[in-house]
């Protein structure tokens, strides 16, 4: 084995946890992904590993964190935060929840304009790596990028992360918007209008503003909300064909975050006041209190104000 040559442990057997192995594998390190149906213990299989990389969906984060926290892991092990999702109850990102029960490690968040199918063909993308530890971003850019997958780092990982997180809410919205083929126009409103939104809620978690206009900001929201291959725009698509919540969720192949995401949002921005009116339309629509003609309306029919 090459002297260079690290020990990556994906922990996720789903979607972004096969593609995030793909891509540790092109650039020749030894990868291997933890399930909850491996034989191994997660103790076991970390036991020897430089780079730990969490990638599975929110539910799993609280679950798989506690069970790192036991384990006895290398002394430089760099912990990776992919999930991109709000805990519910505790409104926690994924990285506030890692940090919170492992501080002892370095800790990166990955995050960007990533649908994993397109990773998956080997098609060009870039993502961010952000952590407080530069030299612990940079590490974690050398394991994951190649020739196909070009990798910045960035010292704002709440920034990141809640970009990848709260894009999700407005891939739903812009979903329905081409499920009703409202246009072009309409669509840029929305995701324009949204990004200010994202940004208000950055600010209040401690995010820099600026971090929203890069590529794990504007750019995965574009890529989220242009894509039917996002499972939150397939949500939002299939309610606007006249589909239940229910039908469109079990019709998605793997973890639309947006859903639950919703919620937890506008608990934090009812109770910090934070005006968020997309992802507010977009949580009214998904519980069941309007309908998407009345989201529309809803948003066009709001108080006329200046734009910044
Ligand atoms: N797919 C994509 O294009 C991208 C996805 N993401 C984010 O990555 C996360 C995972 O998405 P994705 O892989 O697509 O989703 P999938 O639905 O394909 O897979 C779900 C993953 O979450 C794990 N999981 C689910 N519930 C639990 C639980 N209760 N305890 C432990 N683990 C659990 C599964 O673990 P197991 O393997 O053990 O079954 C599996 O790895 C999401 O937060 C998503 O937003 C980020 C960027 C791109
Ligand atoms: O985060 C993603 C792309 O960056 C994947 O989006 P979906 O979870 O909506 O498929």
């Amino acid at each position: 084995m090459k002297s260079d040559v690290k020990n990556v442990t994906i922990i996720g057997s789903g979607a972004w946890g096969s593609a995030l192995a793909t891509l540790v594998q092109t650039n020749q390190h030894h990868v291997q992904i933890w399930s909850r149906q491996s034989q191994l213990s997660l103790a076991e299989m970390v036991s020897n590993s430089d780079a730990i990389v969490s990638a599975v969906s929110i539910k799993g984060v609280r679950t798989i964190a506690e069970k790192l926290q036991t384990a006895k892991l290398q002394p430089n092990a760099v912990l990776v935060s992919a999930t991109k999702g709000l805990e519910p109850v505790t409104r926690q990102t994924p990285s506030q929840i890692w940090r919170s029960l492992i501080p002892d490690h370095p800790l990166v968040v990955l995050s960007g304009p990533n649908l994993s199918k397109e990773i998956m063909m080997g098609q060009p993308a870039a993502t961010v790596v952000a952590s407080t530890d530069a030299s612990a971003a940079q590490f974690i850019q050398n394991i994951f990028a190649s020739r196909n997958f070009r990798v910045y780092t960035n010292s704002d990982p709440i920034g990141v992360e809640l970009g990848g997180t709260l894009k999700n809410v407005i891939a739903i919205a812009v979903g329905a918007c081409d499920g009703l083929n409202l246009g072009t126009n309409a669509k840029s409103a929305l995701i324009t209008r949204s990004l200010i939104e994202i940004i208000r809620v950055g600010v209040y978690f401690g995010a820099q503003p600026e971090t929203f206009w890069g590529l794990s900001g504007l750019g995965d929201l574009l890529a989220t909300c242009n894509s039917n291959l996002s499972r939150n725009y397939q949500v939002g698509y299939a309610i606007a064909q006249g589909k239940s919540l229910e039908e469109a969720i079990t019709n998605v192949q793997g973890t639309a975050e947006g859903v639950n995401t919703a919620n937890v949002l506008i608990e934090i921005s009812d109770r910090e006041k934070i005006n968020v009116p997309v992802s507010r339309y977009v949580y009214r629509l998904l519980q069941g209190e309007i309908t998407l003609q009345q989201a529309v309306e809803g948003l066009m029919e709001r108080d006329l104000k200046p734009e910044n």
